[in-house]
């Protein structure tokens, strides 16, 4: 469908702005100068160590001994060698000049349960969680170590935490998985960062997430709509989710040890996905079963405006009026709660249809709902759609969409949908995108930097394919631009 103007693209889009940042901000903690290496980080071996059982101590004095007598210069020119430092990890001694076989044997350390232990003790077989750890209970011996078990371990662990979480292949995508929805909790390492990047909002168990706004489904998830897209919304909290601004976990894994050699962690930092488009182009459908199999919540902020022209409704009615900004908007799994009362059939009517478009362009509602809209969306992984989410809304959406379909086959689903006639439809929604594309404030418009779908002739499940895939594209352009 063509005649859709473009919007500018918002300045600098803040999607690449936050990753640069994040990346910007963990990379300044491998790398700066000022901050030592976690290497040099260790600290020399202390003959007081509890971490090491008497027999490394008194082993490793022994060598030190030794050693300083062959070093000694003059006897051979050769330079006193570095102390051998207890591994920052916990895992060994490190020989910082290498100069000492790797795997050589130099002491032994208590690595006992913590019952027997203490607490200190316990972290240290955490080191390399998931490999076994020799002796566990026991004493066991302390080797010469030159960092790359250390670093090969924390890789391995990193991986596996990619694997999981951060690179998130489309095959996932297009089998419906989300990640982190398997994230096996005790996994990490002690230590180690939880998942402190937003749990998103909400992950549901179930069918269909939709915190935001709920819309009335087609019957039976409407023409080739998957079985239970319209069953189940549930409403999420978002206020569980996570704060978008802050890339917490690779900053402080990095700080805590990561090798700078390492790749950077990964993220999976917290996503918006705007759809916008015209009436009936399949925008709440579609968004809704990408937000259910994301496990993203989804917004339909055309709810919201449905409500405000129900209350102007019932308003003229009853010979008053409720201002936008005192208008109890609320969201209870599938229902619309306008002002405590249940709205969620009320609002789909084509009378309140109509007057939605109508009051949708006053500045005045529209900014009210506009920053109910940002604050919702503030925190975890949400799919939403409307009008403006793209342009004005959320400009700093990590994915746009941009939905549309021929003028007759949109009528022709809403007929389907509605039971009414094929040529009411068509006038309906004609007017509506009219006043929607033609008004002052926020018309509709594609985003210049949204991807526009034309539906036509596209059954539903190959267009919420494509979103998923698109998805899955930004997540891994992201993954790479951090690395
Ligand atoms: N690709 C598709 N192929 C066939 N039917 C579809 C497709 N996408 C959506 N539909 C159906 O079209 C109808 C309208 O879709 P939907 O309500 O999602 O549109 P919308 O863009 O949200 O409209 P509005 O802005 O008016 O709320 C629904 O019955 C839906 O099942
Ligand atoms: N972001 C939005 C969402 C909706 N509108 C207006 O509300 C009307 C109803 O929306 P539906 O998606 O539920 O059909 C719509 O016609 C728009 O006028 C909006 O302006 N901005």
């Amino acid at each position: 469908m063509a005649g859709f103007e473009s919007a500018p693209r918002a300045p600098g889009s803040a999607a690449r702005r936050r990753f640069r940042r994040v990346r910007a901000r963990s990379h300044r903690v491998a790398d700066r100068p000022d901050r030592p290496d976690p290497e040099d980080q260790a600290q020399p071996l202390d003959p007081r160590d509890e971490r090491l059982g008497p027999g490394a101590v008194a082993d490793d004095r022994d060598r030190r001994q030794q050693q300083r007598a062959a070093d000694r210069p003059g006897d051979r020119g050769a330079p006193e060698r570095p102390p051998l430092v207890a591994d920052p990890l916990g895992a060994g001694l490190r020989d910082r000049d290498r100069s000492r076989p790797a795997g050589e044997v130099v002491g032994e350390a208590d690595v006992g349960p913590a019952d027997e232990t203490g607490p200190e003790r316990q972290r240290e077989p955490d080191v390399g969680r998931g490999q076994p750890v020799r002796g566990l209970g026991d004493r066991a011996p302390v080797q010469v170590d030159h960092g790359r078990r250390q670093q090969q371990q924390v890789a391995d662990r990193q991986q596996q935490q990619d694997d999981r979480a951060g690179a998130w292949p489309a095959e996932d995508v297009a089998q419906g998985q989300a990640p982190g929805e398997q994230h096996p909790e005790g996994d990490l390492a002690d230590g180690d960062q939880r998942d402190e990047h937003p749990p998103t909002a909400w992950r549901p168990s179930g069918p269909v997430p939709s915190a935001g706004g709920l819309k009335r489904g087609p019957p039976n998830g409407g023409a080739g709509a998957p079985a239970g897209a319209t069953e189940g919304r549930t409403a999420a909290p978002p206020a569980r989710g996570a704060d978008r601004s802050r890339p917490a976990r690779p900053i402080r894994r990095a700080r805590r040890g990561t090798p700078s050699r390492a790749a950077p962690p990964s993220i999976l930092a917290p996503m918006l996905v705007a759809i916008d488009g015209p009436v009936g182009a399949g925008k709440s459908t579609v968004a809704r079963a990408v937000a259910q199999r994301l496990g993203f919540t989804y917004l339909d902020t055309g709810a919201m405006y449905r409500c405000v022209a129900l209350a102007a409704i019932e308003d003229e009615a009853a010979d008053h009026v409720r201002d936008v900004a005192v208008l109890h908007i609320d969201f209870e799994g599938d229902r619309v709660l306008l002002d405590h009362s249940e709205v969620t059939e009320a609002i789909r009517a084509p009378e309140v249809s109509r007057r939605s478009s109508q009051v949708a362009a006053d500045p005045h509602v529209r900014e009210a709902l506009v920053d109910r809209q940002r604050k919702l969306t503030e925190r975890g992984d949400w799919v939403a759609e409307g009008r403006d989410i793209g342009t004005v809304v959320r400009p700093d959406a990590e994915l746009k969409v941009f939905l549309t379909a021929s003028d007759e086959e949109r009528a022709a689903r809403r007929a389907a949908q509605t039971g009414r006639g094929l040529e009411q439809e068509l006038a309906d929604l004609r007017e509506r995108d009219l006043r929607d594309r033609t008004r002052e404030a926020s018309p509709l418009r594609r985003a210049e930097d949204a991807v526009e779908l034309d539906t036509t002739g596209l059954a539903f499940e190959q267009v919420v394919e494509r979103i998923a895939a698109l998805v899955a594209e930004v997540r891994q352009a992201a993954n790479r631009e951090r690395t």
